[in-house]
């Protein structure tokens, strides 16, 4: 059995964590190779039609400098429930300490949502990130797509 925690060249990064709440449990890959581990609610939360809440999970985390951890929506609950995050994905700096907390946001227009303490409700991917020396440029290197955007490749169906 592969532990979940291992990547496929068996790579880790340790990051350590503090649980602020006595049932949370440490974040867990639910398979091998999974790139999320599920974060907890530690609070029940009702969700309106269209509304957001934002909800605390109990952690929070030391990343090693040059990491950075991103809060995502989880699939299941965005395809059943239409629950997802409002600033998908929630970005956690590496110098943060603070509690790790989810701005959910239910986008059906008719049902309520409710959510109970313990329920998983984001996941968090750990990946390297790089920090940028921005160099002022008076002209940029020509590219293909040169200054083409949104839509340029083309739309859908046709449109
Ligand atoms: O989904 C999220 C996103 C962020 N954070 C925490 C960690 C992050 O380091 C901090 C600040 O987030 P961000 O930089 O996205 O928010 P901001 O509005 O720019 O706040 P700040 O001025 O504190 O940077 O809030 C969360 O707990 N959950
Ligand atoms: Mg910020």
């Amino acid at each position: 059995m592969p532990n979940p925690e291992t990547t496929a060249d068996g790579s880790t990064v340790d990051v350590l964590i503090r649980l602020l709440d006595d049932d949370v449990p440490v974040p867990a890959y639910a398979h091998p190779g999974d790139a999320g581990a599920d974060l907890v609610t530690t609070v029940d939360v009702e969700l309106p039609p269209q509304g957001r809440a934002v909800v605390p999970t109990g952690v929070s985390i030391a990343l090693p400098d040059g990491y950075a951890a991103f809060v995502h929506p989880r699939s299941g609950l965005a395809a059943k429930h239409g629950v997802t995050i409002v600033n998908a994905p929630g970005t956690v700096d590496a110098g943060y300490r603070g509690e790790i907390k989810v701005t959910l946001l239910n986008t059906d227009p008719e049902q309520a949502v409710k959510l109970a303490r313990g329920d998983r409700v984001a996941q968090l991917v750990i990946q390297r990130v790089e920090r940028a020396r921005f160099l002022r440029a008076e002209t940029l290197p020509g590219s293909h797509r040169g200054e083409g955007g949104f839509g340029s490749s083309g739309g859908f169906a046709g449109r």
